[in-house]
């Protein structure tokens, strides 16, 4: 079954705005763990936009399935994930800038970097997961690095799901039975939603794990956080 983990970030943004502790972000993680989410997922960016440093040691002091963080495997984030040895790192290549994670890994370019940070991973007992783009050959670099799984991002899929949704999902298909063959396990996420899930996760063998975010948050301030939670879950089973 394709385990819900819950993207926070959108929580810590709102608290952010105003500078005190509403909402509290770590009674959320508590909460949507309580409506049924499988995971929470955070990406403490370098800016601390919404995630903060503090955020991270908080969440893992109280979440109790399965913790995954997010980012940019620089000396910050390593030392986050040294300290808290979360269920899993996912390596983003995101810029300290971006609005938001835009791209892949090039498993080939970075070889030797993603090698060494998933080999010190291994070591401390947290699973790897690389986010990437369903190109064949950077999945086959995923398999040379030694990663646990990949993550797909899924930001193409949302983008063209509405104009032809059989043709988004094709590539992401494809890559992912290529990925079952190596043996590399597979998580999604960026921009999935209430609307384009269900036909992703239908298209994709032996997807682990989704992360969502953004849209479910904003879902949240219309159906409520375990009415949403509910909704999305029901879309994986
Ligand atoms: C890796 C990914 O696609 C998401 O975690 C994204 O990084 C969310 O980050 P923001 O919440 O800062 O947009
Ligand atoms: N890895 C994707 C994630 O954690 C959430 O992405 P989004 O749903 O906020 O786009």
């Amino acid at each position: 079954m394709t385990k819900l983990s819950v993207n926070i970030n959108k929580i810590a943004t709102i608290r952010n705005a105003r500078g005190g502790n509403i909402p509290n972000v770590t009674q959320v993680a508590i909460d949507c763990e309580k409506f049924g989410a499988q995971g929470i997922t955070i990406h403490p960016r370098p800016d601390e936009r919404h995630i903060t440093t503090q955020d991270v040691y908080d969440l893992h002091k109280v979440v109790t399935t399965e913790y995954n963080i997010e980012g940019y495997p620089n000396e910050r984030f390593m030392k986050l994930i040294e300290e808290t040895r979360p269920t899993q790192a996912t390596l983003v290549p995101d810029g300290p800038d971006v609005l938001t994670s835009n791209a892949g890994w090039d498993t080939i370019k970075h070889k030797e970097f993603l090698t060494d940070t998933c080999r010190q991973l291994n070591e401390w007992g947290v699973r790897s997961s690389i986010f990437i783009d369903t190109d064949l050959n950077n999945m086959k670099g995923a398999k040379e690095v030694g990663t646990d799984r990949i993550e797909f991002y899924t930001g193409p899929y949302a983008d063209h799901f509405d104009e032809n949704k059989e043709n988004a999902v094709k590539e992401y298909t494809e890559a992912a039975q290529l990925a079952n063959e190596l043996g590399i396990g597979i998580n999604a996420g960026h921009d999935l939603n209430l609307d384009n899930l269900k036909f992703f996760k239908d298209a994709v063998p032996n997807l682990a794990e989704v992360s969502i975010g953004h849209a479910l948050i904003a879902d949240a301030l219309y159906f409520g956080l375990e009415k949403t939670i509910e909704k999305y879950l029901e879309l994986l089973k």
